[in-house]
């Protein structure tokens, strides 16, 4: 039988006069790709916000893995199981590559800060482990060859690739990816779905923000359509991008391709 991951349900949040998420929910099963779509402004980065601890909902109940969790706090939420990337890319500019997975990797890890003022033997250990982890990941997202290298002097496509390497570090239960290939050139874009594919083949569970409706409709195994803070859709690709309300939202907004982008032919 399949496993839940995540069950969320009945969020609801409010900024001053706008009901930017009602009502919404998501029950995404364990090795799945769950995409989350929908127009500029349709509440996708409200929902990450809300669930990994940012923003606190206004209403709704959160569950990971069977047990309910409270998303108030952003490293609670880390610990709970739920790692995320930015659309922004954030990480630690002037630490190595490696140094910005060895960071996702120390909330796993037991020797606390004690341990490493006195640089015990056990931290030390600790130490080499966590680093052997994080080259064996920055291998596994493809650029193991920048270990050394400072964040900020790697190209973009490698920036979001080591952030993916650095969510991977917390050993999650679900992997939160905003925007992964925004400002992707084509050839990025092909390396990212093999990645995430990987990724899912790992065993690995992970929600997607994507404005590639393409590369959603290619990779999810379902997706849910936001609109206007409301879960206008959800289900398989293939029956999301038959829904009348769909193409019409996508019509209606005006965007890029319009009822293509819908259809999954956008970009
Ligand atoms: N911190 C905030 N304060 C006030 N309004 C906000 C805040 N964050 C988001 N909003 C508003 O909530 C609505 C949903 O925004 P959100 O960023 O979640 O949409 P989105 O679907 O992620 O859009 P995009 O695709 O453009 O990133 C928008 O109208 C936005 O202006």
């Amino acid at each position: 039988m399949a496993e839940t991951v995540l069950r969320v349900a009945g969020i609801s949040k409010r900024f001053g006069g706008l009901q930017a998420l009602s009502d919404v929910g998501v029950t995404i099963e364990r090795g799945q790709v769950y995409g989350l779509i929908g127009p500029n402004g349709a509440g996708k980065t409200t929902f990450f916000n809300v669930i990994t601890g940012l923003y606190t909902p206004d209403g709704g109940s959160f569950e990971l893995a069977g047990k309910p969790y409270r998303p108030t706090a952003v490293h609670e939420v880390a610990k709970a199981g739920i790692a995320r990337t930015f659309q922004n890319i954030r990480l630690f500019a002037d630490m190595t590559a490696l140094e910005n997975v060895m960071v996702g990797r120390h909330i796993r890890t037991g020797s606390g800060l004690l341990g490493a003022i006195l640089r015990t033997r056990k931290f030390r250990a600790e130490e080499d482990a966590i680093a052997r982890r994080a080259q064996e990941l920055l291998d596994y997202v493809g650029i193991g060859r920048y270990a050394d290298y400072k964040a900020r002097t790697l190209s973009y496509g490698d920036q979001r690739r080591l952030e993916i390497a650095r969510a991977l570090a917390t050993d999650p239960q679900l992997i939160a990816l905003d925007e992964p290939a925004a400002g992707m050139n084509a050839t990025e874009k092909v390396q990212l779905r093999e990645l995430i594919n990987r990724i899912r083949h790992d065993g690995r569970t992970i929600l997607l923000i994507e404005h590639d409706v393409k590369l959603v409709m290619g990779l999810c195994d379902r997706v849910t359509v936001l609109d206007y803070g409301k879960q206008i859709a959800e289900g398989t690709p293939a029956d999301v991008q038959r829904n009348e309300k769909v193409i019409e939202a996508y019509l209606g907004h005006g965007h890029g391709t319009g009822a293509a982008a819908a259809q999954g032919g956008g970009h």
